[in-house]
């Protein structure tokens, strides 16, 4: 969709009007309509209309109308209730903008579309080309009081690269005095506010109204913010999920990325520090788990000029090494924001910002392009619900909440919705008595969303991370046993059955064992069909879904391709014992190596025959 200009030298970024923008219609037509050779002064051509022309929208007729609003509706499911739509401009070549009289009834004509599906257009900018004027409006479904467009970003980069006082300048509107003031409000440990570290997932909203102007308003007394304010004023709220920058923290992270279910990662990276610690990690762990990714260069108030160009050049190195393959784009203005937002989707190209949290230079472009990212999960009424659990609370006086993403399917108030699978794997009919988004109380909530749910005559213990909400027509079945093609990004041995690490996937985070595999053995960079089994509890699963397999910093990425039912296994150990120490105990009494600090993979790689000593970590996830 667009279009690079390769005679660019290879080490430059790519400047952002070096994409074409995305044309109002052009790229996703149905069969037979569109890219006719010749056209009518109306864009038509023969009984087709042609919706590359510029001239589409100047007097459609009846059916060409029609046409146009199907258009619109489908790439209004495409965006999640939203799209860019450029007027004036045509994908049939050069010849682009509008004459005054052209351009004005081409406005009246998608402001009248718009009104057909109640959707708002809002203007974003006005540009001269040789053949008269371009506009690209910003075309955003209306929302009620309370509902809301939700966008989900997770915030990653190494520790001090500014991602906690990012977001507390954003949400709170005020800036950082390079001294740690704009990250306190953020803190939610004790120990937290003492080190400067974030060490859990956090989560924080930016709400934009439909203009596109920041509602946070934090009370003047104790800095707080209302987010059912927040709410009940914007029509798109951003969910930043606030990970932790430190190593010791990376399993958080993890589950942050997987868990939380992103439609978008903003990696962070200290201009003055530049490409360290585990920038290259959280960048392949989005990238493993396909999120588009945008970076955020900060401190460029104290950075020497010469250390930002070197941060800036290996940062485009690193996004166009042959495992990254990126696009890597500067934003410098207003052009640049909509044309990156308009294009971003499309997961190859790669934005890149240069911010101070400090004086908040370039602060403005940032939010514009929040405020024009759209939800990336397409919702359908008729789809069977889903929900994955991603935390669980006793709220005194409501009882147990869960907390989490809802993944298809629509889920109203009064709901009967099946839950589990707990460790005999069955599931539980559970009514939904109150459904909470953003702290507000709503109705009903949509695939894409994050909601909390309060459930009745539950206990919280009997709930974990990880489980479902299912609707009933969907029949869930639990699973000990799946498996999935991996691809081993890091290990310093080799991988042999009965390997044990952590599987990470969706809000699931178990240790698993490796049964089967289609290789002997695998090494770094190796890929192969992978047989696992869980070790404590069946969970609820299907194909298709991503994974990490992680144990320390050994890393492996997948897809899941089969999902065994468990009522067709009843064995719960995986392989004749053997010499081998790692096999999984009793039901229920292994744990994860990791959480117990101590690494139970050791002994012998099955069929390899080389004595595994104590895994030594030495070696680190590269992506370039
Ligand atoms: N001068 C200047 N200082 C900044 C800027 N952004 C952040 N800082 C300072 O950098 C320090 C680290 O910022 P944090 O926001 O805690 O970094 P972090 O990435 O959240 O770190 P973890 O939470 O540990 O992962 C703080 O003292 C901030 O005041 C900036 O743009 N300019």
């Amino acid at each position: 969709r667009f279009k690079q200009h390769y005679a660019m030298p290879v080490e430059s970024i790519v400047p952002a009007c070096m994409f074409a923008p995305d044309p109002g219609f052009g790229d996703d037509l149905p069969d037979g309509e569109g890219f006719e050779d010749g056209e009518g002064t109306n864009g038509e051509s023969g009984d087709h209309l042609n919706f590359s022309s510029k001239l589409v929208l100047v007097s459609p007729s009846g059916d060409q109308y029609d046409s146009l609003l199907r258009q619109l509706r489908e790439r209004m499911d495409e965006g999640c209730g939203e799209t860019i739509y450029v007027v004036g401009m045509g994908s049939d070549g050069g010849d682009y903008g509008l004459d005054e009289k052209d351009m004005e009834a081409s406005a009246a004509t998608v402001r009248s579309l718009c009104e057909q599906i109640e959707a708002d257009l809002i203007f974003l900018r006005e540009r001269t080309e040789a053949g008269g004027r371009i506009r690209d409006y910003l075309i955003r479904r209306r929302v009620g009081e309370l509902d809301f467009l939700e966008v989900r970003v997770a915030v990653v980069g190494n520790v001090d690269a500014g991602k906690s006082t990012l977001l507390g300048v954003l949400t709170h509107g005020e800036l950082d005095n390079g001294r740690g003031f704009a990250r306190q409000k953020l803190f939610r440990h004790k120990h937290e506010m003492e080190s400067g570290r974030t060490s859990s997932v956090g989560n924080d909203i930016l709400g934009f109204d439909q203009e596109g102007q920041v509602v946070n308003k934090p009370d003047s007394h104790g800095g707080s913010l209302d987010w059912t304010k927040i709410c009940e004023r914007s029509s798109k709220v951003i969910t930043f999920i606030d990970l932790a920058g430190h190593e010791k923290y990376l399993k958080t992270t993890v589950f942050g990325m997987t868990g939380h279910m992103p439609d978008f990662c903003m990696l962070m990276v200290g201009s003055n520090a530049g490409i360290v610690g585990m920038t290259k990690e959280h960048l392949g762990l989005a990238l493993a788990l396909n999120v588009p990714v945008f970076v955020v260069v900060t401190k460029i108030d104290m950075c020497p000029a010469n250390i930002l160009q070197e941060t800036l050049k290996l940062l485009q190195r690193l996004l166009k090494s042959p495992g990254c393959r990126k696009i890597p784009v500067l934003v410098q203005n207003k052009d640049d924001v909509i044309v990156t937002a308009s294009n971003f989707s499309s997961e190859r190209m790669c934005p890149i910002f240069q911010i101070s949290n400090v004086t908040g230079e370039n602060m403005e472009l940032l939010k514009m392009f929040l405020n024009l990212l759209s939800c990336r999960t397409a919702y359908s009424d008729d789809e069977p619900a889903e929900f994955q659990i991603d935390d669980t609370y006793s709220v005194p006086g409501v009882g147990t909440v869960v907390s989490g993403t809802t993944l298809r399917g629509l889920i109203r108030l009064n709901d009967t919705l099946l839950l589990g699978p707990d460790p005999l794997g069955t599931f539980i009919p559970i009514a939904v008595k109150s459904i909470h988004r953003k702290r507000m109380p709503v109705r009903e909530v949509r695939a894409g969303q994050t909601a909390s749910f309060a459930l009745k005559k539950i206990k919280r213990s009997s709930i974990r991370k990880g489980m479902v909400m299912i609707s009933p027509k969907l029949t869930p079945q639990a699973t000990w046993e799946f498996e999935a093609e991996i691809l081993v990004l890091h290990h310093p041995t080799t991988i042999s059955p009965r390997y044990q690490a952590m599987v990470h996937c969706g809000s699931i985070r178990q240790t698993a064992t490796i049964l089967t595999m289609n290789r002997d053995c695998l090494r770094t960079g190796d890929k192969a069909t992978v047989h696992f089994r869980f070790i404590k509890t069946p969970e609820y699963m299907h194909c298709d879904q991503r994974l990490v397999f992680r144990e320390g910093r050994t890393k492996a990425v997948g897809t899941v391709t089969k999902v065994t039912p468990s009522h067709l296994h009843c064995c719960r150990t995986p392989a004749p014992s053997g010499e081998h120490a790692s096999g999984p105990g009793p039901a229920g009494q292994d744990a994860c190596p990791e959480e117990e600090g101590g690494h139970r993979n050791t002994g012998r790689d099955r069929d390899c025959g080389k004595t595994r000593k104590p895994l030594l970590f030495t070696g680190r996830l590269r992506i370039g």
